[in-house]
């Protein structure tokens, strides 16, 4: 097992969001993580990143407890985050993003993680001179994975890649998380769009009112009982869990 979270419960200040959530991503997996609005799914991506505010229970990768140490910790344990909205230095170019991005890895070979990175995202390479901010949409968002990429992490948080995106950039950014996740990368992926999100994914999770009340693998779960899930926190019939 690679990440173990028991009973987790974080969220803003005096603001409680997760009220228990346990889940278990085995190394290699694609596990995307939907639910209604508001049911705390970027909350989870934040706390596993050390954004929120810990209040109890336990995140254990690789067998130890890492629960409230701060992002940069997480970084060096190889959990990477990728955030919501294109959050990338629009007026620097796309080589310049990559450096900022390096920033943080001690006696890095820049030019070789860039390269690096450039095999995997050709379409950026090609572009490398730049500025992030004229790239379209889809490229932005390849910018922003490929930033988190760079240090060569072995679980990616991804938080809803296809927002603001056309159906042509979400088809290219998806194949792009397909293509990560073959690539050896494990994968917990929150999405608005849950169609192509069980496409892409292997197991499903839903989360409802902060806490889990559906895992199993994609195939298990038709689209009309997400939506029963998300509306009742019960499947029709067969529910695994209440909420
Ligand atoms: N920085 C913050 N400070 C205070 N409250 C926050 C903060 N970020 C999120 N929240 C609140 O936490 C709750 C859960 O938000 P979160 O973004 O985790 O939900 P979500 O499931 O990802 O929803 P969506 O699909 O709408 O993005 C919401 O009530 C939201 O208002």
């Amino acid at each position: 097992m690679e990440l173990e979270i028991n009973n987790l419960r974080a969220g803003y200040g005096h603001l409680d969001i997760l009220h228990g959530v346990d889940l278990k991503i085995r190394h290699g997996e694609f596990v995307t993580l939907l639910g209604p609005n508001g049911a705390g799914k970027s909350t989870l991506l934040k706390s596993l990143f050390g954004m929120t505010t810990h209040k109890g229970g336990t995140i254990r990768w690789k067998g130890k407890d890492i629960a409230g140490q701060r992002p940069l910790a997480m970084l060096s344990h190889g959990i990477a985050y990728v955030p919501q909205g294109r959050c990338n230095f629009q007026l620097m170019s796309i080589d310049e993003n990559l450096e900022m991005a390096a920033y943080t890895i001690k006696d890095g070979d820049l030019k070789g993680e860039r390269e690096y990175v450039y095999d995997l995202f050709p379409i950026l390479r090609k572009r490398r001179n730049e500025f992030a901010g004229n790239l379209s949409g889809g490229e932005q968002q390849l910018l922003e994975m490929a930033m988190a990429v760079l240090r060569r992490p072995e679980i990616l948080l991804v938080d809803e890649p296809s927002v603001g995106l056309s159906p042509q950039a979400i088809t290219l950014v998806f194949n792009e998380l397909k293509r990560l996740h073959q690539g050896g990368r494990t994968i917990l992926l929150v999405e608005q769009n849950t169609r192509k999100a069980m496409a892409a994914a292997e197991r499903a999770v839903v989360l409802r009112l902060g806490k889990v009340i559906w895992d199993s693998p994609v195939a298990e779960l038709s689209p009309a009982d997400l939506g029963e899930l998300f509306m009742t926190g019960r499947r029709a019939e067969h529910a695994q869990t209440a909420a």
